[in-house]
């Protein structure tokens, strides 16, 4: 019997391997491309499996790597692979974890804090692995309280800064937010630098902006920031973001909360993450006014010593994901615990595209500020919007749920614009959907023309070097009758815990498997 596994070629066995390689080591597409001095097409055409390989070529890349790709039977990893059989109707309850994205900035928040802090119901993801790390490696104490989900931090009086694991350091983004915590507290440093999924150039200039009011001064060389920090007067400090970023906000927020005196930020987002990280500062002593505006005052305090413990709260992004896989298979689900502050224009545009949904009466989260509210989505008829889908930063359509709204516009009747106006490499990803059925058509780097609806069929696909994306093609494969394989699916764990597991409990038919 042939099975989708026998049809894979070598070469799309190969390029997966440099995909997870790269990926490994925090590369992107373009970074991997310079290294071997050639186009970033060329390495996406590699990865694909769709071009020839000399052996010189691959000895390079596997330098480039340090990845032991020759020969490829000794590659030092294994990408584990679901067969999903998909077109199966789901049913049952999904509750949503907390954010990776609050979890990252809590991590790094913790940084302030010379008494304990303990971190509760933390997603087990490897975007939290990969800042524990960091953080261990220059001497704080993190560890998972046993038989829980609590993470128990606490810093040593002096960091260790240069035994900072920068191969940890460089898989995230997230080391960016360790500035706003340190610049109190070090007049210079190094950091190496920020890493993440592959979408596109991600500049940290606002970041720099952002903080040079606090005095920070910083210069970029050979893989490294190097900080150097003048002294705080006690002046109260005014900061206008440039972007509205959540990231940047925090490292604002983070350096404000680190100095005695008045902060005063500017078209700060008011984003899910960031109000998690002043909920954490105000139990630490630090006063926000504003929180949920653009405009935040904050009262820091330069000597932070309070044990403290903090319920990180529910991801909408993980809501929407999981809205997503009920929507998509046309089933009855419930996603319990979703932020609703988080959810309602994502939920107000899929009532317009014809979404049947209930939701339950608000309720709390642990951190006894977030609202909570179940939604149970029914089975619909979907119509595309009348006008584009775009995100915002927040209140708008979330950043991060885009994605998902290309995939149930695919199963919507008529035609969808989707702009990721936001992402230069992100809609990209969205364009394997056409390998499943959907008729997906990218206009330009930003811009997606999406018809449906789709008669989804089953076929097999690299995963898509970028979280939301991964998980798009996931779920359409759950729609998708037929068996499907989706290779190289690790990244998905850097943001989402257990999912394949916690969607077969929905009815879902997946089998992990590796090569
Ligand atoms: C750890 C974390 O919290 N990550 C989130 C955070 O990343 P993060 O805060 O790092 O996002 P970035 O600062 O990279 O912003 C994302 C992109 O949006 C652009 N941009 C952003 C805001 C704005 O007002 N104008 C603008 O042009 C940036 O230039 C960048 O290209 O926010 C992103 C946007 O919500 C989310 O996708 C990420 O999941
Ligand atoms: C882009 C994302 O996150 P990060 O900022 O961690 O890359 C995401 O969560 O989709």
């Amino acid at each position: 019997m042939t099975t989708l596994e026998d049809s894979t070629t070598p070469l799309a066995e190969i390029g997966s391997l440099i995909r997870g390689a790269r990926q490994n080591k925090g590369l992107t597409q373009a970074q991997l491309a310079e290294r071997l001095s050639t186009s970033q097409s060329a390495i996406a055409r590699i990865e694909q499996g769709s071009q020839n390989l000399s052996v010189d070529m691959l000895a390079r890349i596997s330098a480039a790597l340090d990845a032991g790709l020759l020969p490829i039977a000794n590659t030092p990893q294994r990408p584990t692979h679901l067969r999903v059989h998909g077109g199966r109707t789901l049913s049952g309850t999904i509750t949503v974890n907390s954010s990776k994205n609050a979890a990252v900035a809590l991590l790094c928040a913790s940084l302030l804090n010379r008494g304990r802090t303990v971190l509760r119901g933390v997603a087990n993801i490897v975007e939290v692995d990969r800042i524990v790390a960091v953080l261990q490696s220059i001497g704080v104490e993190v560890e998972w309280v046993e038989g829980s989900r609590d993470l128990e931090i606490r810093r040593p009086a002096e960091l260790d800064l240069s035994g900072i694991d920068d191969d940890a350091a460089r898989r995230t983004r997230s080391i960016i937010m360790f500035f706003g915590p340190l610049l109190g507290q070090q007049p210079t440093f190094e950091l190496p630098y920020a890493g993440g999924c592959d979408l596109g150039t991600r500049t940290v200039e606002p970041h720099m902006i952002a903080l040079r009011p606090f005095g920070l001064d910083v210069t970029a060389s050979a893989g490294e920031y190097r900080a150097v920090v003048a002294p705080d007067d006690g002046e109260p400090v005014r900061v206008v973001l440039t972007e509205r970023g959540d990231t940047v906000t925090e490292n604002a927020i983070m350096a404000a909360a680190g100095r005695d005196g008045v902060t005063v930020i500017r078209n700060a987002s008011p984003n899910y993450m960031v109000q998690d990280l002043c909920f954490y500062l105000e139990l630490l002593g630090v006063e926000i006014e504003g929180i949920g505006s653009t405009t935040l005052t904050v009262r820091g305090r330069s000597h932070i010593d309070a044990d403290v413990e903090y319920h990180v709260s529910e991801d909408p992004v993980e809501a929407m994901s999981l809205l997503t896989a009920g929507i998509v298979t046309d089933s009855e689900i419930t996603v319990a615990r979703v932020p609703i502050e988080f959810m309602e224009i994502e939920l107000a545009v899929l009532s317009e595209m014809g979404l049947r949904y209930s939701l339950s009466p608000e309720y709390m989260a642990l951190n006894g500020r977030t609202r909570l509210v179940d939604i149970t989505v029914h089975p619909s008829e979907l119509k595309a919007p009348i006008d584009k889908i775009h995100p915002m930063p927040f209140p708008g359509l979330n950043i991060d749920n885009l994605p998902f709204f290309a995939l149930i516009a695919a199963c919507a009747d008529g035609h969808t614009t989707i702009h990721d106006w936001v992402y230069d490499n992100r809609a990209i990803h969205l364009t394997d959907l056409t390998r499943l059925g959907a008729n997906v058509r990218l206009l330009d780097p930003h811009r997606l023309d999406v018809d449906g609806p789709t008669h989804w069929s089953g076929a097999e696909i690299s995963c898509p070097p970028a979280l939301r994306p991964a998980v798009v093609i996931l779920l359409a494969m759950l729609a998708a009758k037929g068996t499907s394989v989706l290779r190289g699916v690790d990244i998905i764990r850097r943001g989402y815990e257990q999912l394949a597991d916690r969607l077969i409990e929905l009815g879902a038919q997946i089998d992990t498997f590796q090569d």
